[in-house]
């Protein structure tokens, strides 16, 4: 039996899954046994979600864990220890270890890691700040725990790989641009990949002419135009910061506004390090931003609830960010749009910002049910349709699993992975 763990270090949280391969061979889709979920990392103390089947256990607060890497050590002995769970009594049965990482740069597909991709992943941690050197801490931590396993890195970034260069270009001196690859990247990628294949199933249009405006709303928020099943145009750029403001991010600003926040935005930040190379103006953008800055919360779920004037406003920010992205994609799209879908933290369980949203692009022809969009918890499933009348545009809310678009993404590459090549 090959199991196959599954690693997903966000800003905010940690989440690994379990998977057993399919034995079959005519699928890829492998059976997941466990998923345990650290989360709020941003908004200490953090806790700890487990299940296992129909089993389900929220732990008390973990307030020594403060970190990606302390969440994965704390997780993996969970899993390891669960009596329950003899698959992963013996830790050398653990085959391959999937790990998330969210600035790949220019890798197309996901890669078996060496130490040349693993140089690689390094390089780009000045773009990630908040993600690829925590990514790169498990990664370690893995091949140190779990020495015969094979780690693979699947990347934010290669979903958007096929973004136009007329979109992804930056206007600015085209040598400095190519030499130092400054071009828009676009993350949430692993999440987008699931998000397609789960609409394509769900409304029977084959991937090739599936048109979407996806919206991954969580710590990080962003928006993808899916064009032919392809990415078209995403909200984030170079880096995980522009776009969307997020739990700690300021989403777009105007780029001169740093030099008028602080005369030191140019110096190193507090927390640069020699493998990180950070300034305070990223620093402040990155982390003191966005809605702790707003409201004192990172969690959206309580300024969607609390209604004080800050979080109203936080929370009016938002919808009107979002929905200048809609309007974007939706002429990109040439107003051929199979559906509206909301996923991540935030998408799935935020019932008001669905609402509030989906109400301002009623002019697109998109509307909502409001008893179905008030009960999307208690339906099952992956793709929940919380849209409104029939000649409307439809309004899916698709309960995007990272993990388990990366455990695919290791089945059906088992036969490349074990031959050492790249996925
Ligand atoms: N009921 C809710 N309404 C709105 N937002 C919520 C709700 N419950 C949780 N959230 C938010 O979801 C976000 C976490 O989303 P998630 O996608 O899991 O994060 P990450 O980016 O770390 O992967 C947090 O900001 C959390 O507050
Ligand atoms: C890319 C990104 O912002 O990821 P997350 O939302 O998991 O922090
Ligand atoms: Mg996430």
């Amino acid at each position: 039996m090959e199991i196959i763990l599954s690693v997903n270090a966000g800003s905010s949280s940690v989440k690994i899954s379990v998977f057993k391969a399919p034995e079959d061979k005519t699928t890829t889709t492998p059976t997941q046994l466990a998923e345990a979920v650290i989360s709020g990392l941003t908004a200490p103390p953090a806790s700890l979600k487990y299940t296992r089947g129909t089993h389900r256990t929220n732990s008390q607060d973990l307030p020594s864990i403060t970190s990606q890497e302390a969440a994965f050590h704390h997780i993996l002995t969970h899993l390891t220890t669960d009596a329950a769970l003899p698959e992963l009594a013996r830790t050398k049965d653990i085959r391959y270890v999937c790990h998330r990482v969210v600035h790949g740069g220019n890798y197309p597909r996901s890669q078996v890691i060496d130490s040349s991709t693993l140089h690689h992943i390094e390089a780009l941690s000045d773009l990630a700040p908040l993600h690829n050197a925590p990514a790169l801490g498990i990664v370690k931590a893995a091949a140190e725990m779990l020495p015969q396993a094979t780690n693979v890195a699947f990347f934010d970034t290669s979903f958007h790989s096929s973004i136009p260069e007329h979109i992804s270009t930056y206007p600015i001196d085209q040598r400095v641009a190519k030499k130092n690859g400054l071009r828009k990247y676009g993350f949430h990628g692993i999440s987008y990949e699931f998000i397609t294949r789960a609409v394509s199933t769900y409304l029977s249009i084959p991937r090739t002419s599936l048109n979407i405006i996806a919206l991954h709303l969580g710590s990080g928020a962003s928006a993808t135009c899916i064009k032919s099943g392809r990415s078209h145009d995403t909200s984030m750029g170079l880096t995980p910061l522009s776009g969307l403001p997020g739990a700690t991010r300021s989403g777009d600003i105007d780029a001169s506004l740093p030099f008028h926040f602080t005369h030191d935005a140019l110096r190193p930040s507090r927390s640069a390090s020699s493998s990180l190379h950070l300034s305070r103006a990223e620093h402040i953008l990155n982390s003191d931003s966005g809605w702790r800055s707003l409201t004192g919360t990172t969690d959206f779920g309580v300024i969607s609830a609390r209604g004080r004037e800050e979080d109203e406003l936080a929370f009016r920010l938002f919808v009107d960010r979002i929905v200048g992205f809609v309007g974007s994609y939706y002429v990109k799209l040439g107003g051929k749009v199979d559906a509206l879908v909301f996923a991540g933290g935030i998408g799935e369980r935020g019932e008001r910002v669905r609402r509030d949203v989906v109400g301002m692009v009623g002019c697109l022809g998109f509307g909502i049910d409001e008893g179905r969009n008030m009960g999307v918890g208690g339906v099952d499933g992956v793709v929940v349709d919380v849209g409104g009348d029939a000649g409307m545009g439809r309004v899916l809310v698709v309960r995007t699993d990272e993990q388990a678009e990366m455990a695919r993404g290791v089945v059906e590459g088992i036969g490349r992975v074990n031959e050492g090549g790249r996925k």
